[in-house]
């Protein structure tokens, strides 16, 4: 399914600031070379998570789900000096593209790029970070909350990726019985009903959902 109606991305896209150079490349290799490309953030999601990193200026960024890293160049943008992002992939076989593209970057100083399973690594952590993006295997987003909540700054961001699911959260729209559908709509429940952050879901391509941390 397409996310948004095609006309309407087209415009929107044409009055969007251009990708870099870097950016054009990973997208293009992405939709070459890898399987899945649909899973990478792509230009109108890019320009937005770059907008919210360059209006928080975070100094410490953590990114559940790397994939092609063009969501993490993304997020670099608007990273304070001296600060980095901790990004987690459980995917080895993508390790080598993904650190030359980062190498290719202005970002290549800010990113640590660590393989592994985010459930794993991240109760290692011991950084306080001010936004984190959870975009890995759905059926762990609850989980995924549990373990980073006390590890976000007051006043911090939790973006959460795809939590429309292609509109199958939506009552009657799905039986909800797929384990990645009923485990979003729990996490938009869970979340919702948390009184440690305020949220708004955002349908923007296939939903953003914003926490920030009181
Ligand atoms: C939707 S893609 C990420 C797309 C990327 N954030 C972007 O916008 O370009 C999801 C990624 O999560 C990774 N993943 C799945 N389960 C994981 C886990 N338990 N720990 C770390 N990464 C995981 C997959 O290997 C995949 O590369």
């Amino acid at each position: 399914m397409k996310f948004l109606d095609e006309e309407i991305e087209k415009y929107a896209e044409a009055h969007t600031s251009e990708e870099s150079s870097i950016l054009k490349k990973v997208h293009r290799d992405t939709y070459a070379n890898v399987i899945m490309p649909r899973m990478l953030s792509g230009h109108l999601q890019g320009r937005i998570l770059a907008t919210f990193s360059h209006m928080i200026k975070p100094n410490l960024v953590l990114e559940i789900g790397t994939y092609t890293g063009y969501s993490a160049l993304c997020l670099a943008e608007g990273i304070a000096d001296g600060g980095k992002i901790i990004t987690i992939d459980i995917n080895e076989e993508l390790e080598e593209k993904v650190k030359g593209f980062f190498q290719e970057s202005d970002f290549r100083q800010k990113i640590d790029y660590r393989i592994g399973n985010a459930l794993d690594i991240i109760p290692t952590l011991s950084e306080k970070f001010d936004l984190v993006f959870i975009d890995a295997d759905k059926e762990n987003y609850g989980k995924y909350f549990d373990i980073i909540i006390d590890k976000v700054q007051k006043g911090g961001f939790i973006v959460a990726d795809n939590v429309l699911w292609s509109g199958k959260v939506i009552p009657g729209k799905s039986n909800g019985s797929d384990k990645d559908t009923k485990a979003l709509i729990d996490f938009n429940l869970k979340v919702h009903n948390d009184t440690r952050v305020e949220n708004v879901l955002l349908p923007i391509r296939d939903g953003l959902m914003i926490l920030k941390k009181i």
